[in-house]
């Protein structure tokens, strides 16, 4: 196994995984969400150790409502970020909110098939997947020639 997938195997910090709630929480609050009134925060740990947040914004015109994840990784690539070390998702209700198969699809432009992705209420965790098992099979950076990854970073679409 290579030094990097070694890295990426390394389980996170509980004290990391804390900030990054806090981060989701703290977005969560200034969630727009008048039309579905569900509130959702995000946050994503980039490979410099800082944390972007986001919330869902949506819109009269529906369809072009904003999830919180999406607004995450907009905040991380304005930062310079490239990578998604972790992510944590927090929603509402009593049932664990999962990333849409749209920010699935997202993260995995910027997280390879391990990243963990936490889920969290207000109660606390509701349950860890890795994007892998979120979105198995997936198409990736490196399916594409014009992959802008470097090749110590590509691994294989399913693996976890
Ligand atoms: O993981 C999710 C799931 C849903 N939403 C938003 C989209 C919409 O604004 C509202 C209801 O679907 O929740 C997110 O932001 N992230
Ligand atoms: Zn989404």
């Amino acid at each position: 196994m290579s030094e990097d997938l070694d890295q990426r195997a390394a389980p996170l910090p509980e004290a990391q995984w804390h900030a990054l709630l806090e981060a989701a929480r703290g977005a969560r609050e200034r969630a727009y969400a008048p039309y579905s009134h569900f509130h959702v925060g995000a946050a994503l740990l980039d490979e410099a150790g800082r944390i972007h947040a986001g919330c869902n914004v949506e819109n009269a015109a529906y369809p072009e409502g904003v999830c919180a994840e999406a607004g995450a990784l907009s905040a991380l690539v304005l930062a310079g970020g490239r990578r998604i070390v972790a992510a944590v998702v927090v929603g509402a209700g009593t049932e664990p909110v999962t990333p849409c198969g749209g920010c699935r699809q997202k993260l995995r432009e910027f997280g390879a098939p391990s990243l963990p992705v936490r889920i969290a209420d207000a109660q606390g965790w509701r349950g860890e997947h890795t994007l892998a098992a979120l979105l198995p099979s997936s198409f990736g950076p490196q399916n594409l020639s014009t992959s802008p990854l470097p090749a110590s970073q590509k691994d294989s679409g399913d693996a976890s």
